[in-house]
């Protein structure tokens, strides 16, 4: 369904992302991880195409994404949505205008510059909005809301694309730990309930474990592990990272109860 091959990206001398190759064959919910500078962010803009392949391809339902043109690019953009840390909303514009620009590319100019939207598309964000809880909050300046909140109106933009993949370069690394979790839970739900394949880039082990059915890990610019959460030991972990023996998988938690213990630690060994 989805196929890399030798895809690499480089910038001058360095090479972000070198000659991955990996299959995905269904749609699931895939966690790349490493740390930063590994090339998690790099190999996501070139899957959306906001950045250009330096070799190597990378194919969707046959169709080789690298090699698309002009109109060709913004279509695909369509079909493969992304989400960004920091949500990329217009803060001074209300909730749902927000959302209804994830219909921006199948709209005329004219119609975006005077921000007129079909009723049916209004009524669908709001939809949309109501199932990710926050439909309450469709009136309001986007900048009014918590970062949590505006990361879900972030994604109801992308759902309202009808996208057949989502990516999610790190979507919960500005959030605390209660908004992350909501965050992704509603992923996951949107990759249960819809089948839509999601790949997301994650600072943290937990989370990678918790909700991924598949983990990527690149270290720099090569994908060294390949496998489901429970192959995702520490030592693996740690190879990712490249740590050293004093590696804790605390440092890379996001987990209430995690981030708890692991502080109590901190505060005895101090004492
Ligand atoms: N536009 C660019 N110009 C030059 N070098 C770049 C550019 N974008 C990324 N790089 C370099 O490519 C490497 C991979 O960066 P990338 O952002 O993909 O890593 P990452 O794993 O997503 O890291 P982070 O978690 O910090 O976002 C880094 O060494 C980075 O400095």
């Amino acid at each position: 369904m989805l196929t890399f091959e030798k895809l690499t990206k480089s910038f001058g001398t360095k090479t972000a992302v070198d000659a991955v190759s990996l299959t995905i064959d269904r749609p699931m919910m895939v966690g790349v991880i490493g740390r930063s500078g590994a090339g998690k962010s790099t190999l996501l803009r070139m899957m959306n195409r906001l950045a250009p392949a330096t070799s190597g391809s990378f194919t969707f339902e046959g169709r080789d994404i690298t090699e698309l043109r002009g109109r060709d690019i913004r279509a695909w953009q369509s079909d493969c949505a992304m989400i960004f840390q920091q949500f990329n909303l217009v803060p001074r514009m209300d909730v749902v205008s927000n959302v209804l620009h994830g219909t921006l590319n199948r709209r005329s100019t004219l119609a975006t510059l005077f921000n007129l939207f079909p009723k049916d598309d209004i009524y669908r964000a709001i939809d949309i909005l109501e199932r990710l809880g926050i439909a309450e909050n469709a009136a309001k300046r986007a900048e009014a809301l918590s970062g949590g909140q505006q990361q879900r109106v972030a994604i109801a933009r992308a759902l309202m694309q009808d996208p057949k993949i989502i990516l999610a370069d790190e979507p919960i690394a500005s959030l605390d730990p209660m908004n992350a979790q909501i965050v992704m839970d509603a992923l996951r739900r949107i990759h249960e309930e819809d089948g839509r394949m999601i790949l997301c880039n994650l600072h943290t082990l937990d989370t990678a474990r918790r909700y991924c059915d598949r983990v990527i890990g690149m270290r720099d610019g090569r994908v060294v592990f390949d496998g489901t959460p429970d192959q995702l030991t520490t030592g693996v972990a740690r190879d990712i990272y490249g740590a050293e023996a004093d590696f804790s998988e605390e440092a890379t938690s996001t987990d209430i109860s995690v981030l708890n213990t692991a502080r109590r630690a901190r505060l005895e060994t101090a004492s």
